[in-house]
């Protein structure tokens, strides 16, 4: 709803109350009309101010009311009357204007912003464009190319860069409201016609063709797929080529091919997906909002290959001072050297001084003693592991929480090293992790709902996305991601090519295909796990290993030196070690020709379907496995883990969205086609989680949860 109040006499105040980000429901836009009259038909008033209650200017529409049919009156009438009223409207802008929040802005004739306050139209990031007139008045009011740049990325720009391009005439440090009143006072009566954005001009570009070839080449090349980076580009070129109602007609026709399209649908459950992970639960009860963190001042990271100084620099820039500890010096003097440079760049780019001074430096695990709470980052070797929480355990004062970085080992063995078990959990980062968003905070059988709580928030503290996860084998992403690779290599035995999988991959939308993505993160990496496990032996080529299909071309490679980047060599060649453009290896074309031949293998034409259908499918009844496992607490999880850890297009939703845009009952198909057709790999059978949601009518991926405990309360 809106509410009205007059105050300093003459002035209008209408507040916008939807908390808690004063989203434009269908209450809140009726509330606009009624009170916008209500302020115009008020002799006493001569200007009237528009803002949010509790110092939250408007987060745009109700993303929730996007599912239901429309009602209330449309926002574009609306922000119309407001621009066209003959009393100076004030937008005073705290908190945030985003969206629709910001649209509403642009029809007022003048806005007031604080300094903390952020604007945006981030449509783009929930598969739409700005449809109440943002795509036709803002480049009328800050020119096309910033427009552009604003609309395709849906970036927040602060009130200082706001100022600077002329989205907003003012900053305020003080109350923005009394900025706006005194503000509105000093323009009652003056002429409007000049403050209307949609009657202005586009600001002319020379060269509007090569501008917009240009953006929308690089738009298209970002966008993978996505369809509304490419509307938003046609409706800014619509501003600046056709008049304001043309333009408007053009915004209109583009919003109704987003707005009902699958990618939008599938953004916005993502939306939603990223803020209920932060709701975690435990398989015991325990969950976020009765659980409460223990306090954490001082950190530690120990061991300082590339994870522990990613995680150093990003614990360092989250404010918190870190002890890190490597054992070798040398390697401890190379760390410092390349973490002090990390942090230099990363000051640089956000223009703030370089947090040198929280990282202190040692080869001396005592200097532990005094922290709160150590992240291990160790080489990914359980005995080793298990030494190092041995001595933490020894080391730390009580009360010390011991997390792991292991990428897929058992936490519940380190635990068992420690005095406290229950203080013991993990915390996955993703390389390089002083960038990457995702963090899985991995909590084993005897972890307490505190010690997740504590991890949980520090990775907050960190910009980090978290998601709680039970402890498995590789957790969640790199358990499912076992199953994608390893199809990819049996499609390579089968007749495809790395080029050919890759090409299928990336049109999908991932950033990089999996041989490619193998390449860069190295190949020997998984063949020292498979040795430890005792899958890969040097110099044997068998297929069936353990009772199962096995492919050992990723082993064959390793055996000849091919690592991958590092070496100039693995699924592809590079032109020296280190490059990072890959070419078609015809070696390995032979090589694989070769193997084919020794195996008595028909090389087979594999189309794009069933490159994705094996990569993908296996991967999301292994989803499906994992919230039977009880391993996730339900698909929005994974379906984050996968967009924000692993690179699947978030256009896409994650895997278990898609696989319910996809149709259960066709995912379950293709599994049962591909089991039968390959029955030695087992993890193809398809899971009953996915039978019993087929069997009852493939209920939508949000009442999946409902569906889980029904199941787990049975059992
Ligand atoms: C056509 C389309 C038009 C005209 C549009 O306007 S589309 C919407 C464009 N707006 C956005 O994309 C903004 C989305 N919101 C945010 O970016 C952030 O929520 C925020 C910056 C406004 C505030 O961030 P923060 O303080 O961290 O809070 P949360 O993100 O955790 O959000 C709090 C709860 O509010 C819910 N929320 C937020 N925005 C919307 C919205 N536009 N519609 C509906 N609900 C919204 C969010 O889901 C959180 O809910 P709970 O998890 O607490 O239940």
């Amino acid at each position: 709803m809106a509410q009205y109040s007059r105050i300093s006499g003459s002035v209008g105040l209408i507040t916008l109350k939807n908390p808690p980000v004063n989203a434009l429901s269908a209450a809140v836009r009726q509330g606009i009309v009624d009170t916008v009259e209500k302020a115009l038909c008020d002799p006493q008033v001569k200007s009237v101010v528009i803002c949010g209650q509790d110092g939250v200017f408007c987060g745009g529409a109700d993303v929730k009311e996007f599912e239901k049919s429309m009602s209330g009156p449309p926002l574009i009438p609306m922000i119309h009357s407001i621009e066209c009223a003959t009393k100076p409207m004030v937008a005073a802008i705290e908190g945030s204007a985003l969206g629709g929040g910001l649209e509403l802005a642009l029809g007022c004739h003048y806005r007031i912003a604080h300094s903390k306050a952020r604007l945006g139209l981030p449509e783009v990031t929930l598969g739409l464009l700005p449809a109440a007139g943002g795509s036709q008045r803002l480049p009328r009011l800050i020119g096309v190319p910033a427009a552009l740049d604003l609309i395709t990325t849906g970036r927040h720009v602060t009130a200082a860069e706001a100022l600077q391009l002329g989205i907003v005439d003012q900053v305020t440090d003080h109350k923005t409201v009394d900025a706006a009143v005194k503000f509105a006072l000093s323009v009652a009566g003056k002429p409007l016609d000049a403050r209307r954005i949609s009657t202005y001009p586009c600001p002319v570009v020379t060269d509007l063709d090569a501008l917009f070839e240009d953006v929308m080449q690089k738009v298209r090349q970002s966008a993978r797929g996505a369809i509304a980076p490419i509307a938003c580009v046609q409706a800014v070129r619509a501003a600046a080529t056709l008049p304001y109602t043309r333009g408007m007609e053009r915004e209109k026709e583009l919003m109704a091919t987003l707005f009902t399209s699958g990618q939008a649908r599938a953004l916005q459950y993502n939306f939603f997906a990223q803020r209920a992970v932060g709701k975690w639960r435990m398989p015991s009860g325990a969950r976020w909002d009765t659980s409460t963190p223990r306090p954490v001042h001082k950190v530690a990271v120990i061991g300082l290959g590339t994870m522990g100084r990613g995680i150093a620099v990003a614990l360092a820039q989250a404010g918190l001072p870190v002890v890190t500890v490597e054992a070798q010096e040398k390697q401890l003097m190379e760390a410092k050297r390349v973490m002090s440079d990390m942090l230099k760049r990363g000051a640089k780019r956000r223009g703030v001084a370089p947090p040198l001074d929280k990282i202190s430096y040692s080869s001396n695990i005592q200097d532990l003693a005094d922290v709160d709470l150590v992240i291990e980052a160790v080489f990914e070797d359980m005995d080793l592991k298990k030494k190092v929480f041995l001595q933490l355990s020894a080391v730390c004062k009580p009360g010390t929480l011991l997390c792991t970085n292991t990428s897929g080992l058992d936490v519940d063995q380190l635990a068992s090293q420690t005095r406290n078990p229950e203080l013991v959990v993990g915390m996955h980062f993703f390389a390089p992790a002083h960038v990457m968003k995702l963090l899985e905070v991995v909590y084993g059988p005897r972890s307490s709902p505190q010690a997740v709580a504590t991890a949980m928030q520090l990775g907050k503290k960190m910009g980090k996305i978290s998601v709680a996860v039970g402890n498995c084998r590789g957790f969640v992403g790199n358990r499912m991601l076992k199953l994608y690779t390893e199809q990819a290599s049996f499609l390579l035995e089968e007749g495809a090519t790395p080029d050919l999988v890759d090409r299928a991959i990336e049109e999908f939308g991932f950033p990089m295909g999996v041989f490619r993505m193998s390449d860069l993160s190295g190949l020997d990496i998984g063949w020292r796990v498979r040795k430890e496990m005792k899958l890969a032996v040097p110099g044997q080529s068998a297929r069936i290993r353990e009772g199962r299909r096995y492919s050992p071309l990723g082993d064959l490679l390793c055996e000849q030196g091919r690592f991958g980047q590092k070496t100039g060599r693995g699924w592809y060649r590079y032109n020296k070690p280190g490059d990072r453009v890959a070419h078609s290896d015809p070696w390995l074309h032979h090589f694989l020709e070769e193997y084919r031949a020794q195996h008595g293998l028909v090389a087979r034409r594999i189309d794009q379907q069933e490159i994705l259908e094996r990569c993908l499918y296996p991967m999301i009844n292994e989803g499906f496995r994992i919230l039977q496992d009880g391993i996730a607490a339900g698909p929005e999880d994974i379906d984050v883990i996968y967009v924000f850890g692993y690179g699947w297009p978030r256009h896409c939703g994650g895997p278990m969205f898609y696989a319910s845009m996809v149709g259960l009952e066709k995912v379950l198909e293709r599994l049962e086609h591909y089991y039968q057709a390959h029955p030695d790999v087992p993890y193809l059978q398809p899971c009953s989680l996915l039978r019993r949601l087929v069997a009852i009518g493939s209920p939508p991926v949000q009442k999946w949860r409902e569906v889980i405990k029904n199941l787990h309360s049975q059992l």
